[in-house]
């Protein structure tokens, strides 16, 4: 399963952020999870959560946006933490990208991002093809074991990271996640 939608707005509006990027995510992942657990009759699985780097940072263009990002890092850090989860079979990942030419980056104007004006260059300097993304996702999954793992995606390449956002280097060390 796989927590992807998401919307960036810091005007007016900006409690709708909170509830798609954050309770939906929440929300689907306890169904998800509810469906999946081994123990109660379920395949087990893995969950795979869109973060950002805005949920690894602390920007000021975007801080309700990085705000249920970290969010969302903190929720699913406990899940992949919780001791039960062995016998529950499913891990927990997430994916971290650096901006991406999607539908999302080329409709940021000043009133959804702040300080848009000043940083739109440099952002547009990072931004990635959304097959980047789409390959660090397949390897993320084709790694044996994946609860812990953040995978960074910026223009630089990737990076594993742990939860606690140790920079680990390019191969994940699953002898390292929880
Ligand atoms: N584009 C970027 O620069 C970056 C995007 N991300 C993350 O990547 C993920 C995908 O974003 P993009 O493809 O860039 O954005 P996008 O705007 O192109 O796609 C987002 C998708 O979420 C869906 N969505 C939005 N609100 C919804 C709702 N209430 N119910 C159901 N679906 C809803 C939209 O219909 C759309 O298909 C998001 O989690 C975003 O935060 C992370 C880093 C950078
Ligand atoms: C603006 C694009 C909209 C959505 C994509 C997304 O995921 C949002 C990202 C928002 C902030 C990311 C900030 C990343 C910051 C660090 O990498 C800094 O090293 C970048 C330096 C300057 C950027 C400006 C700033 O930090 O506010």
């Amino acid at each position: 399963m796989v927590n992807n939608a998401a919307i960036v707005n810091e005007g007016s509006g900006w409690q709708r952020v909170i509830a798609i990027n954050l309770t939906a995510v929440i929300v689907g992942t306890k169904l998800a999870a509810a469906h999946m657990r081994k123990d109660k009759g379920g395949k087990g699985g893995r969950i795979v959560s869109t973060l950002s780097v805005a949920g690894l940072v602390q920007s000021h263009m975007t801080p309700v946006y990085c705000a249920t990002k970290h969010g969302v890092r903190a929720y699913i850090t406990g899940l992949c933490k919780d001791p039960t989860r062995p016998d529950q079979g499913i891990e927990y990942a997430m994916i971290a990208p650096d901006a991406v030419d999607t539908p999302m980056f080329q409709s940021v104007d000043s009133n959804r991002v702040l300080f848009w004006d000043e940083l739109k260059d440099e952002m547009k300097r990072r931004m990635m093809k959304p097959q980047a993304v789409g390959e660090a996702f397949l390897q993320l999954l084709r790694s044996d074991v994946i609860n812990g793992a953040i995978l960074q995606v910026d223009i630089q390449g990737k990076t594993f990271r742990h939860m606690e956002c140790v920079n680990d280097g390019v191969t994940f060390d699953p002898s390292k996640a929880f």
